[in-house]
């Protein structure tokens, strides 16, 4: 594997509410390649927007990291205080929460958008400077800044607004970007357009992305690693190529398989049986054991360690034994 730029190690959030804690995102180890795209993938509420917003330490209120470390370029961001922290998000690491579109200020222009994020951090461009920068960046993500600059976010489509956030995210030239969801609330069209152009921003830049999605099948096409998410769990890491080859968890199967029936357009698609689990009172063990033909005693016991099986891929079910008999990380 390449250098990593980002490592997570032991990470876990939680979230406390009225009936105690949900457990959202548990003992996360995940090693993130400079310039590689990255998918976390896996169905609603499994913890995906968790594990980002407790990376870059924008968790809700009632959010809480627990335990574990956040290396950028061999630094724990967790351990930043905020100014550095603030620093970091957008100079170096530019995160598109989900459904950001929502979050552009309806009174202001595109245009007081990129003013605003410049002032807010503090750095000395001119307005001339900015509008060069924000036009460059609109013509980047395919949009005219003649017209767009001037405009009001309900001006614009759900699609253009997701391209203002994505030219937004690349002002400063960060190394990673984050987008949770970044086709989501989009329709098939737009949404490819979207793909097609993170496609180009990974060709033409030096950056590494992470995004979230549900759909495996953007996964599928953006991606060069697929991280699965279950129950607030990593329980398979791969690369894309591969995952979709040999998927090695019960769930990563299942996952594939519902696709596959789908685009193959089966009668009946084969969709995985059961429920996701509550994170506010998850089964112990392994999340999945409920729901997998192949659980065993151990299963229902002990949450099995994400282990390596090569140099592309992870796993964290007991029906594998590590390559090296090393556990991850
Ligand atoms: N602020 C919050 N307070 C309490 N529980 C929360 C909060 N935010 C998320 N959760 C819960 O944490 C769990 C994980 O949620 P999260 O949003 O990380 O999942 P997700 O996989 O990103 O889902 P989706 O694809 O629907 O966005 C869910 O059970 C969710 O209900």
């Amino acid at each position: 594997m390449m250098k990593a730029l980002l490592k997570v190690e032991n990470l876990s959030a939680h979230y406390i509410v009225k009936e105690g804690t949900i457990k959202a995102a548990n003992n996360i180890n995940l090693e993130i390649a400079e310039n590689s795209v990255t998918a976390v993938v896996g169905e609603s509420a499994s913890g995906k927007s968790t594990l980002i917003e407790a990376i870059t330490m924008s968790l809700p209120p009632n959010g809480r990291i627990s335990s574990g470390k956040v290396f950028y370029k061999d630094n724990d961001i967790l351990k930043s205080d905020y100014e550095h922290l603030r620093k970091i998000r957008w100079t170096e690491i530019a995160y598109v929460p989900q459904a950001a579109q929502q979050s552009l200020n309806p009174t202001m222009k595109v245009i007081d958008h990129f003013v605003d994020t410049v002032k807010s951090h503090n750095i000395k461009w001119s307005n001339h400077e900015i509008r060069e920068r924000a036009s460059e960046l609109l013509k980047l993500v395919r949009l005219e800044p003649g017209t767009v600059l001037d405009s009001f976010p309900n001006q614009l489509s759900g699609g253009m607004k997701q391209r203002v956030l994505i030219a937004l995210a690349l002002l400063f030239d960060p190394k990673i970007l984050i987008l949770d969801e970044p086709t989501s609330a989009l329709d098939v069209i737009t949404q490819a357009h979207i793909v097609k152009l993170l496609k180009e921003i990974k060709k033409n830049r030096d950056i590494t992305i992470i995004f979230i999605t549900h759909d495996i099948a953007i996964a599928a096409e953006l991606a060069d690693y697929i991280v699965v998410i279950y129950g607030g769990h990593v329980i398979e890491k791969a690369d894309t190529i591969k995952i979709f080859k040999e998927p090695k968890h019960p769930y990563t199967k299942g996952l594939i398989n519902s696709i596959m029936s789908i685009l193959s357009k089966d009668d009946e698609p084969k969709g995985i049986k059961g429920d996701p689990p509550s994170l506010l009172n998850p089964p112990p063990g392994c999340k999945f054991h409920p729901r997998c033909q192949f659980a065993s005693e151990i299963c229902k016991k002990e949450v099995p360690d994400l282990i390596k099986l090569d140099d592309s891929s992870k796993v964290a079910c007991f029906l594998y034994k590590s390559a090296g008999g090393d556990v991850d990380e």
